[in-house]
């Protein structure tokens, strides 16, 4: 309701204040504890780049790992852009190929890969956090040698296929990351790794990693107390694509037991998810990032929304939350 405060009396100014100061008030103290609880602990936020299609979503992104940071968590943004690289793949007349839920990825295809992610996507993000401040640093997992990769196989009905340059992290030296949060800055991280190989690295080669699976390898590195994971749907359908019923709440164990059964991009996030609640990370969350400020609702409100995956024995309420 749109209130003419301009003719209203002083009585009535200040009622119509308290109308809409109330809401605002209430919101800052429901988040009061949220804040208290997640203080100085690091969270990890893959941004998915089906979720970084609109430019105000972008923003409002920018503006939530703003507002965790000046609220004393510390951010750790990994992104995605697999839409964005199909896109310049195609107009470079190159096919995309996806083989259980990976990118088939040649010599070719890393390149544009590479330049994708670290060239554009990455930048544009560093881009809209350091509108604010200078916050933002961007970086992929080639720098100060974050994230090395051995090469990895999709695995068909049982049968493992070669799927060319995509890798699998065997390693993140997260002392960078950690140097950059204890500076106050933000880091923005690409998933491209090295190679393990020592002929190959020496050689630039570099692999594709997926960016859900290079989101839970940095959470569990650096002992995050949260994975956040935001895509294009609400979280975990139960039947999809049959139903848009959203699993809330799954743990260890019961997620081990589904991920066979799942398709296409929700094996990688789902197994990432695994991975991090399996190696010291609290809660790994998969929301949807099309809802503007999801992640602050998700974070600093009682509307958890889309599914969370806890260790095995975590008790019910709050304690994950
Ligand atoms: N069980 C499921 N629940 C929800 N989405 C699913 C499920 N199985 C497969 N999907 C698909 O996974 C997609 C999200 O993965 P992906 O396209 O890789 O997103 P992102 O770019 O965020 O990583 C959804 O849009 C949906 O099409
Ligand atoms: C190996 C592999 O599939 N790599 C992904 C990396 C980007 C990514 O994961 O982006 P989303 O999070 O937006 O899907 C790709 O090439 O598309």
């Amino acid at each position: 309701m749109t209130v003419l405060t301009s003719s209203l009396t002083p009585t009535g100014l200040a009622a119509a204040r308290k109308h809409t100061a109330l809401p605002k008030a209430d919101a800052l103290v429901e988040a009061l504890p949220w804040i208290a609880r997640h203080q100085g602990k690091t969270i990890v936020i893959k941004f998915g780049g089906n979720a970084m299609v609109d430019d105000k979503l972008k923003a409002a992104f920018a503006e939530d790992i703003l507002f965790l940071h000046h609220a004393g968590l510390r951010p750790v943004v990994v992104h995605g852009g697999g839409p964005q690289i199909s896109s310049q793949l195609e107009r470079l007349g190159l096919e995309s190929q996806f083989t259980g839920g990976l990118r088939v990825t040649t010599d070719e295809t890393m390149d544009v890969v590479r330049m994708v992610l670290a060239g554009q996507v990455q930048r544009e993000l560093v881009g809209l956090l350091n509108r604010h401040g200078p916050h933002a640093v961007g970086m992929t997992g080639e720098d100060a040698r974050l994230m090395t990769a051995d090469k990895t196989y999709a695995e068909i009905d049982g049968e493992q296929v070669d799927i060319g340059r995509v890798g699998e992290v065997t390693d993140v030296d997260a002392g960078v990351v950690e140097a950059l949060l204890d500076d106050g800055r933000i880091p923005v991280i690409s998933s491209i790794a090295r190679s393990t190989d020592a002929e190959d690295a020496a050689d630039g080669g570099v692999f594709n990693v997926n960016a859900d699976t290079a989101a839970a390898a940095l959470a569990a590195a650096l002992d995050a107390e949260m994975l956040m994971i935001l895509t294009d749907v609400e979280g975990l359908y139960a039947d999809w694509p049959h139903s848009e019923e959203v699993i809330p709440r799954l743990s260890a164990t019961e997620l081990e037991n589904l991920i066979p059964d799942l398709a296409s991009g929700m094996i990688p996030k789902m197994q990432g998810c695994l991975h991090a609640v399996s190696n010291g990370v609290r809660a790994a969350r998969v929301i949807d990032g099309r809802v503007k400020h999801s992640l602050l609702l998700e974070i600093f409100t009682d509307e958890g929304i889309g599914t969370m995956v806890v260790p095995d024995g975590t008790p019910h309420k709050g304690a994950a939350a």
